[in-house]
């Protein structure tokens, strides 16, 4: 039994959201590992007092340093607000990011509402659980 690590990252139009959301759920998310992206990890860290690794930001290579942790299978859920309405310069690492989480069967939230189920749930909050690895052998 180990402790979650889990991954925090927000777009610039969502970073607001991302504050208020851990703000409100401070508590839970002290249970685990956070990582994040540069710029949502300062964030988080100065409004929230989050105690957070932070990686690159997410146009320098964050995204794809968090992707890293999911192949290597060192990732348990992915929090990721991410702006549907704006685009960003590294969309490939945006799409390669949200595509890993699918092929690694790993929990990711993409809004507030799912954010707040996912910290909530008894599953994934509950330490011996892990979800099953996919088998791409077939
Ligand atoms: O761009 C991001 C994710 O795609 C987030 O990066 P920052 O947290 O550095 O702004």
């Amino acid at each position: 039994m180990s402790v979650k690590t889990i991954a925090l990252v927000a777009h610039d139009h969502k970073k607001a959201d991302i504050v208020v959301w851990a703000q409100k759920n401070k508590e839970a998310l002290a249970l685990f590992k956070v990582v994040a992206t540069g710029t949502t990890g300062s964030l988080l860290l100065e409004k929230v007092g989050l105690d957070i690794t932070r990686l690159q930001s997410g146009p320098l290579g964050g995204d794809q340093q968090i992707g890293a942790l999911i192949a290597e299978q060192k990732l348990d859920a992915l929090f990721f607000f991410w702006d549907p309405m704006n685009p960003v310069p590294h969309d490939p690492d945006v799409k390669a990011l949200l595509r890993l989480c699918s092929v690694w069967n790993v929990p990711v939230a993409c809004n507030v509402s799912s954010a707040d189920m996912l910290v909530s749930s008894p599953l994934f909050l509950d330490p011996n659980y892990k979800p099953d690895l996919p088998n791409y052998d077939k």
